[in-house]
């Protein structure tokens, strides 16, 4: 990773009318980077990736795509791989004859097959859109992320709809692009591949941005849970509270050592900790947190 920008947004606004959708953002991302945009529904993450992407207009603020204003599609457009939610291809085209469209309209080279094997669609290359089931059609808006190795890719919702080796599929592939030194940014709400694979990740709500870093510094504020439950007999073990499902949690900032002291209890009273999970703090938690701000 570089610290190229390659998305450069500085005090973004954009209203609908009266409404103000996206308030005084200011991003950055850097060559090599997969950066996670996340937050809330409705807080602006699609009006402002359609700002970048070109397909809207600031209200004010500055948006700069490789140096350029994104709506300048002659400079920005062939450089870009947008998986939107939805690509709309044809019904009745063919998956080969889509993503020779896709290719056409990229303008960047690449083969067919090629595409169609990465997105693992080769067995379908004669079928008609229309007859693709829901995730064989997400993987074909995939290919609009892979034809060519845009050097900058965005991701919306990518794995919505796929089954678990496909979506293992899909995030090599991401992989593969950004060896080949792709800039990636992605939208989600499985918050678990951001924690994962997001080098940053921006959290907004209602149109600002609520917190913004690497996954760490946005965890490091909020303390690590165990989680477990007791046999029916087991003595109250220490330090621990209550959960309404009626197992136990503690909240701690030293895991280790608290795991440490658990285990010693468990182990002294004859008890087995049942359902044991411990672990630093994830995004989840955070997203709860707003919710309860
Ligand atoms: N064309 C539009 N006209 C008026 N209001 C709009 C328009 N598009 C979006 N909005 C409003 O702007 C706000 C931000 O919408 P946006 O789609 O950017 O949110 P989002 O973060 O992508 O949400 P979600 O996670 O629910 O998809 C919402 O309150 C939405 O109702």
């Amino acid at each position: 990773m570089t610290s190229t920008p390659v998305i450069e947004v500085d005090r973004l606004n954009l209203s609908y009318g009266d409404f103000h959708a996206v308030r005084n953002l200011s991003l950055h991302v850097r060559k090599g980077e997969l950066y996670a945009l996340l937050g809330t529904n409705g807080a602006g993450k699609t009006s402002t990736l359609e700002t970048i992407e070109g397909h809207r207009t600031a209200t004010s603020g500055t948006v700069r795509v490789f140096g350029h204003d994104p709506r300048d599609r002659r400079a920005v457009r062939h450089r870009l791989g947008i998986m939107l939610q939805e690509s709309g291809f044809s019904p009745d085209l063919t998956v080969k004859e889509s993503v020779r469209l896709i290719g056409g309209l990229s303008r960047r080279p690449d083969r067919t097959e090629r595409v169609l094997d990465v997105v693992d669609l080769t067995r379908k290359a004669d079928t008609k859109v229309s007859q693709l089931s829901g995730g064989e059609k997400r993987r074909l808006d995939f290919a609009t992320a892979v034809y060519g190795n845009p050097e900058l890719v965005f991701l919306d919702e990518p794995t919505t709809g796929l089954d678990i080796q496909s979506r293992d599929a899909l995030w090599d592939a991401v992989d593969k692009l950004r060896e080949d030194g792709s800039t990636i940014v992605l939208t989600t709400h499985y918050l678990e591949e951001a924690q994962q694979r997001a080098d940053r990740v921006g959290l907004m709500h209602t149109g600002a941005f609520h917190q913004e870093g690497t996954v760490a510094e946005l965890t490091r504020s909020l303390p690590a849970t165990i989680r477990f439950s007791l046999p029916g007999a087991a003595p109250m073990p220490p330090r621990a509270g209550r959960r309404p499902d009626g197992g136990f949690l503690i909240e701690t900032f030293t895991l280790q050592k608290e795991l440490h002291d658990l285990l010693g209890w468990a182990q002294a009273n004859g008890v087995e900790l049942l359902d044991l999970e411990a672990g630093p703090t994830r995004l989840d938690d955070i997203f709860r947190s707003i919710g309860n701000a």
